[in-house]
């Protein structure tokens, strides 16, 4: 790693005259700036974004390949680069013209973090600038990319962000993009759980690795050795369902393209498992997932269920998330798959059925999403710790009405795909000192394959279950199981 201030071997002169105009934009480029843009004018979701954006200009392979890594990497990093740029230019980032800061983050991550030659990191960027902006633009973006191609991330790191030892929060939010609010959060989850706090630097870090695809097979449906032969991928080690693919498009695989199988990371298989697998006395046989939308873990509940005669009622607040669910519990003809009573859209504080309905019910609670920040690249700059705010007491309303329309002796798990403990822990423990009808169980028993994964204890002392991106390279679930007495 060169020694703070070093210029990079290949470090472009500063002062050059920008390159010569090219006849066209790289079509991978143009992508990726079309993803950013339409995150940040139009609200979009960067994964959802790609695939339309992909096809539009003709991607596919390692261009395509290269497009998603360059937009994806550009938003997760956004938050060191801009402090990069900053340093770089001759005003506030507030005033740089939106479009043109989106093409100068794009630029910083090929020249810090892609093996792109600085010449073409540059003029390729010049040129999408001139061609989406204009030619003034052109020349300010030579000049401050010039710039920063003069350090590697690492010295730029030591140089922008504040001081590691006055101000740690800070360092951490600089060095590994992240909002401060966010570095403080997943600090405070680390040490409710017990974990050292020297884990931090690696759980952000994780944050800014791409997940690894991985896809469930689902039981009766497809068996996980034929779907490791059909992919060449390997069985994950943590779900007994889990195929972890090396590459490729994993929509053309037939085993996904007919729904027997699916793309859902390990720890959302896990939360499936928590709840299926839990020990329960009695009846077994009426199963609800009350947050069910888009589906993929009700997806894997039904095929659970069939597979012991119990039928999965699937809810959903949001009818077009409802849609998603049919989808995803529906064969290639539009039939239910087998397991499926029903698929409804209502509000799940407020459920249709009677009280004492159910054997099995998941709770898959709406949360901040903190714990699949690697999935969502934008989504850490849009939230906000406001978010909580709303979130917390709608977490709890689904919570105790999942509790009412539990029979006795039955079963609810209540699952976050965040480890902030306003959202888990905290919420739990609000929902059992209101009740007098539920004790909690430890949700380890289920899923006893799994290490490491002590959550933050409730009140009275039962253990709760917590996954992390840096310790099992899953989204950070966090599990606990409640029964009805
Ligand atoms: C974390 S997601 C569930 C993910 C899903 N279990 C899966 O694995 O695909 C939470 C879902 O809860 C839904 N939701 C929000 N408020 C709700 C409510 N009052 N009742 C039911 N669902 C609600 C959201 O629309 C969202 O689809």
């Amino acid at each position: 790693m060169p020694e703070p201030g070093r210029r990079r071997p290949n470090a472009p002169r500063r002062g050059g005259r920008p390159p010569a105009p090219r006849r066209s934009v790289d079509p991978a480029r143009l992508a990726a700036y079309d993803v950013l843009r339409a995150v940040r004018v139009d609200g979009a979701y960067a994964n959802l974004a790609l695939p339309d954006l992909l096809r539009k200009h003709g991607l596919t392979g390692r261009d395509a390949g290269f497009a998603t890594e360059l937009a994806s990497g550009t938003l997760r990093r956004q938050g060191t680069y801009d402090a990069v740029v900053a340093a770089c230019v001759d005003r506030p980032l507030a005033k740089v013209e939106a479009k043109v800061l989106d093409a100068l983050r794009l630029g910083a991550h090929q020249l810090l973090a892609m093996r792109v030659p600085d010449h073409a990191a540059i003029s390729t960027t010049v040129d999408l600038v001139r061609a989406r902006v204009g030619q003034g633009p052109a020349g300010f973006t030579n000049a401050v990319l010039r710039r920063v191609g003069e350090h590697d991330l690492a010295s730029w790191v030591r140089r922008v962000a504040p001081d590691v030892a006055g101000d740690p929060v800070g360092f951490a939010a600089v060095a590994h993009s992240h909002p401060r609010w966010v570095v403080s959060a997943l600090a405070h989850a680390l040490a409710r759980a017990g974990r050292d706090a020297g884990e931090l630097d690696a759980l952000l870090a994780a944050d800014n690795e791409p997940p690894a695809v991985t896809l469930v097979a689902r039981p009766g449906r497809v068996g996980r050795d034929e779907l490791v032969a059909a992919t060449g991928g390997t069985p994950t080690q943590l779900s007994p369902h889990g195929v972890l693919l090396p590459g490729g498009d994993p929509g053309a695989t037939d085993a996904v393209a007919r729904g027997a199988a699916g793309v859902q990371d390990e720890g959302s298989q896990l939360v499936a498992l928590a709840l299926s697998e839990a020990p329960l006395d009695g009846r077994d046989e009426r199963w609800l997932d009350l947050c069910a939308g888009p589906g993929g873990k009700a997806a894997l509940l039904a095929a659970l269920a069939a597979g012991r005669g119990a039928r999965l009622s699937a809810n959903e607040a949001q009818e077009h998330r409802t849609v998603l669910v049919r989808r995803a519990l529906s064969e290639p003809d539009g039939a239910l798959v087998a397991g499926v009573d029903e698929v409804v859209t209502g509000d799940g504080t407020a459920p249709r059925w009677e009280p004492g309905t159910f054997d099995r019910v998941l709770v898959d609670a709406p949360c901040s999403g903190l714990g699949a920040l690697r999935r969502r690249p934008e989504s850490r700059w849009r939230r906000t710790p406001g978010d909580l705010r709303d979130l917390v007491p709608l977490q709890r309303r689904l919570l105790d009405a999942a509790l009412d329309v539990t029979r006795p002796g039955g079963l609810v798990v209540y699952a976050t795909c965040s480890p902030v403990p306003a959202e888990t822990v905290e919420v739990v423990d609000a929902v059992l000192a209101g009740r007098d009808d539920v004790r909690a169980l430890a949700p380890g028993a289920a899923l006893p394959q799994v290490p490491d994964a002590a959550g933050p204890a409730l009140a009275d002392g039962t253990a709760t279950l917590q996954l992390w991106p840096h310790v099992h390279r899953t989204d950070a679930m966090f599990v606990a199981l409640l029964q009805r007495t």
